[in-house]
C-alpha cells in the first residue's frame, strides 16, 4: 500500500468541491492504489460547516477504499498541515452580468490569507492548483504570500478552457476530441484569454489546415471558448462545475502523473518567454513528467497571436497593480 497523499480542498461545501471530492476519492485525480487523505476547509459558518459535515457523511458512505482519512475544519492552518496539494476553490462564484475580475476585491484576501497558511504549515513540495477567481491574480496573491514555497508550484486553472477549445474544434474539424493535440489557451481565464489552434493536431493532421477558416477562428472559436464561463451561467443560473471540477481534475492528476509528451494548458509563474515579465501567472502550453512541468519552448508567435497575446497580458497587469497594496 502505497502512502496517503494528503489532498486540502478549500470550499469543500460549495458546487465544485461537491463534483470535485468524490472523483478524488475514487482515484481518478491520483491513481487507482493511491490512497488519499482528504483535508476539507470551510468558512466558520454555521450553515457551511453544516453542509461540509453533510458532505463528509456522504464520503464516509461510499466507503472509498482508497480514502485514508478526513478532516473538516474552518482553520487554513489545519487544512493545509502537511499537504501535498492544494486545490484553493472556495470563494465567491460571479453571478450573471459580472466579469471574473470584479470579484477580485472580494476574493483577494482569502488568497493572502491561505497563501501564507501554506507557507506555515504544508508540505515544501505543496502543488497549489487555484480555481477560485479570477485564478490567475488570486494563484499570484497566494505564491506571493508563500515566499518560503517555490514559485513554481503555484498554478491557476486554464484547464477548464482548453478542455472547452478542445470540444469546439473537434466538433468543428470532425474528429473525435481524443484525437486534438498541440492547442494552448494562451493567458488570462477571463475574456481575454487566446485559444490557439494553430498548432493543433488531429491524427497528425494540422487542424487550422482542415479547418481553413480564419472568420471561424476570428469570430466564433475564440470568442465561444473566451465566453462559455458566462454562457454556462446564463443556461444554468449558476456557474459551471462540473466540468470545472473534472479540469481541476485533468491539471492536478496530469502534473502529477505526466501527460505522455502531450501538450496541456496550465496557469504558471512566467520565467519570462514568449515576452511574459517574470512571475506573471499565464496560461502557457506545457508537458508535464515525473511530478514536474514543463514550457512548451520557441512557438512562431505570429502578428495576430502577438496582439491577443498583449491584450490578456494587459489585463493582468491591471489586475495586478489592483492588488499590488495586498501584497
Ligand atoms: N478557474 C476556473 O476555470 C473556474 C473557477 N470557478 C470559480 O471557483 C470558485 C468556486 O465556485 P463554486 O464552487 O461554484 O462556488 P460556491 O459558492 O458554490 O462554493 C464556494 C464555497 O467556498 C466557500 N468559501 C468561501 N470563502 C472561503 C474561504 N475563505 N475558505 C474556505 N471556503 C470558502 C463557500 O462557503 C462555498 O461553500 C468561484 O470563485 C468560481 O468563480 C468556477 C468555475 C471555473
Ligand atoms: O465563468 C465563471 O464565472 C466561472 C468560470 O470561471 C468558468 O466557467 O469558466
Amino acid at each position: 500500500m502505497k502512502t496517503p497523499v494528503r489532498v486540502a480542498v478549500t470550499g469543500a461545501a460549495g458546487q465544485i468541491g461537491y463534483s470535485l471530492l468524490f472523483r478524488i476519492a475514487s482515484g481518478e485525480m491520483l491513481g487507482k492504489d493511491q490512497p488519499v487523505i482528504l483535508q476539507m476547509l470551510e468558512l466558520p459558518l454555521e450553515k457551511a460547516q453544516a453542509a461540509l459535515r453533510g458532505v463528509m457523511m456522504e464520503l464516509e458512505d461510499c466507503a472509498f477504499p482508497l480514502l485514508a482519512g478526513m478532516v473538516g475544519t474552518d482553520d487554513p492552518e489545519v487544512a493545509f498541515k502537511d499537504a501535498d496539494v492544494a486545490l484553493l476553490v472556495g470563494a465567491m462564484p460571479r453571478g450573471p452580468g459580472m466579469e471574473r475580475k470584479d470579484l477580485l476585491l472580494k476574493n483577494a484576501e482569502i488568497f493572502t490569507v491561505q497563501g501564507r497558511a501554506l507557507n506555515k504549515v504544508a508540505s515544501r513540495g505543496v502543488k497549489v492548483l487555484v480555481v477560485g477567481n479570477p485564478a490567475n491574480t488570486n494563484a499570484y496573491i497566494a505564491m506571493k504570500s508563500a515566499p518560503d514555497l517555490p514559485a513554481k508550484n503555484f498554478t491557476a486553472m486554464l484547464r477548464l478552457d482548453h478542455n472547452r477549445a478542445l470540444s469546439q474544434l473537434a466538433g468543428k474539424a470532425g474528429v473525435a476530441v481524443g484525437e486534438v493535440e498541440k492547442l494552448v489557451v494562451w493567458g488570462n481565464h477571463s475574456p481575454t484569454m487566446y485559444p490557439d489552434y494553430r498548432f493543433a493536431t488531429a491524427s497528425g493532421a494540422s487542424i487550422k489546415d482542415t479547418i481553413n477558416d480564419a472568420d471561424w477562428n476570428a469570430n466564433v472559436f475564440i470568442p465561444t471558448v473566451a465566453k462559455r464561463g458566462a454562457a454556462i451561467i446564463e443556461a444554468r443560473g449558476l456557474s459551471s462545475a462540473a466540468s470545472a471540477a473534472n479540469a481541476a481534475i485533468c491539471h492536478v492528476r496530469d502534473w502529477l502523473l505526466g501527460t505522455n509528451g502531450k501538450w496541456v494548458t496550465m496557469g504558471i509563474p512566467s520565467d519570462g518567454s514568449y515576452g511574459i515579465p517574470e512571475g506573471v501567472i499565464f496560461g502557457f502550453p506545457v508537458t508535464a513528467q515525473n511530478g514536474e512541468y514543463s514550457l512548451v519552448r520557441d512557438l512562431p508567435i505570429d502578428a495576430f497571436s502577438q496582439k491577443a497575446i498583449d491584450k490578456t497580458l494587459g489585463e493582468l497587469e491591471e489586475e495586478r497593480a489592483g492588488v499590488a497594496h495586498l501584497l
